[in-house]
């Protein structure tokens, strides 16, 4: 069985592939300081607890957290006695090209969404990841990641309003009746959440007039939700389009191993 690892920002979710189906997902707060044995005390405890008799042979990781990896290549080799798959890694091959500036990285977390959304809805794709980040992955005809755009997360921008001015309280975010609040809440609710509708439209737009061709826009992330519901952003929401890619990433590369 494969262990999928998607480490964000916020948070890291764990998942296990029976090699047909996704047999689970556990979700933790990503703390670079928190141990391989810790990872196993908690995952083994929540495995067990649905009835899962995990084998795990092999692992991959994505994390756009770089000191998250160390400790989960520690728990992969110490318990499940297997190197990793770090996405990103000069060893770790994707089945699509990634056509940036040269010398630059890309988050592991964009390639992934890439190979997702490629695989499940072709290409010319605008990935929108509601994450700590928003990110939009914008993904060729042949499935190429040939670039996007990084703007402040939802949580983040709330939280920054919060930080900066003295008499704006800590908010969630959710979607306001109206647009114009009545109250500091219902006005800071109203500004990133209209905001943020007017952002993803815009900077889809732009993507789809500098390309000059139509493009099917995916949504994804912990705060895909609140916008799914909201508008006509989006053709699909992907809950596990990362799960899905590094699947399809681990199988590429367990492929690609064999035939050589
Ligand atoms: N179900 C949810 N309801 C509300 N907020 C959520 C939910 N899931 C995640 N979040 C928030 O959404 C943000 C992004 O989440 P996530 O996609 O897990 O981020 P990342 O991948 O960057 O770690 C975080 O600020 C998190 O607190
Ligand atoms: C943009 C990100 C911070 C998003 O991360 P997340 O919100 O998922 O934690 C991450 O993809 C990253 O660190 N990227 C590196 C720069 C780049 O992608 O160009
Ligand atoms: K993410």
């Amino acid at each position: 069985m494969l262990l999928a690892v998607d480490c964000g920002n916020t948070n890291t979710v764990f998942s296990l592939w029976d090699g047909k189906s996704f047999m689970g997902m556990w979700r933790t707060a990503t703390d670079w300081k928190r141990t391989a044995d810790q990872y196993f005390v908690w995952l083994d405890t929540l495995m067990k607890l649905q009835g899962i008799d995990a084998k795990i042979t092999d692992m991959i990781i994505s994390s756009t957290v770089p000191r998250v990896v160390f400790n989960l290549r520690v728990l992969s080799d110490r318990y499940f006695d297997t190197r990793p798959l770090v996405v990103g890694k000069s060893d770790c091959l994707l089945p699509v090209d990634v056509r940036v500036d040269t010398g630059t990285t890309v988050g592991p977390d964009r390639l992934v969404n890439t190979v997702a959304g490629y695989d499940k809805h072709g290409g010319d794709l605008i990935i929108v990841d509601f994450g700590t980040a928003t990110t939009f992955d914008v993904v060729d005809l042949d499935g190429a990641y040939v670039g996007g755009v990084i703007a402040p997360g939802v949580n983040l921008s709330l939280e920054a309003l919060h930080q900066a001015a003295a008499a704006l309280p800590h908010v969630d975010i959710s979607k306001p009746q109206a647009v114009v609040g009545t109250n500091t809440i219902a006005c800071m609710q109203s500004g990133v959440f209209w905001g943020y509708v007017g952002l993803v439209r815009e900077i889809c737009d732009r993507i789809r007039a500098e390309r000059g061709t139509e493009m099917k826009v995916i949504s994804t992330g912990g705060l895909a939700p609140l916008f799914q519901q909201s508008a006509d952003l989006f053709d699909a929401f992907e809950e596990d389009l990362t799960m899905h890619g590094l699947q399809i990433i681990h199988s590429y590369n367990k492929d690609v191993g064999t035939s050589e």
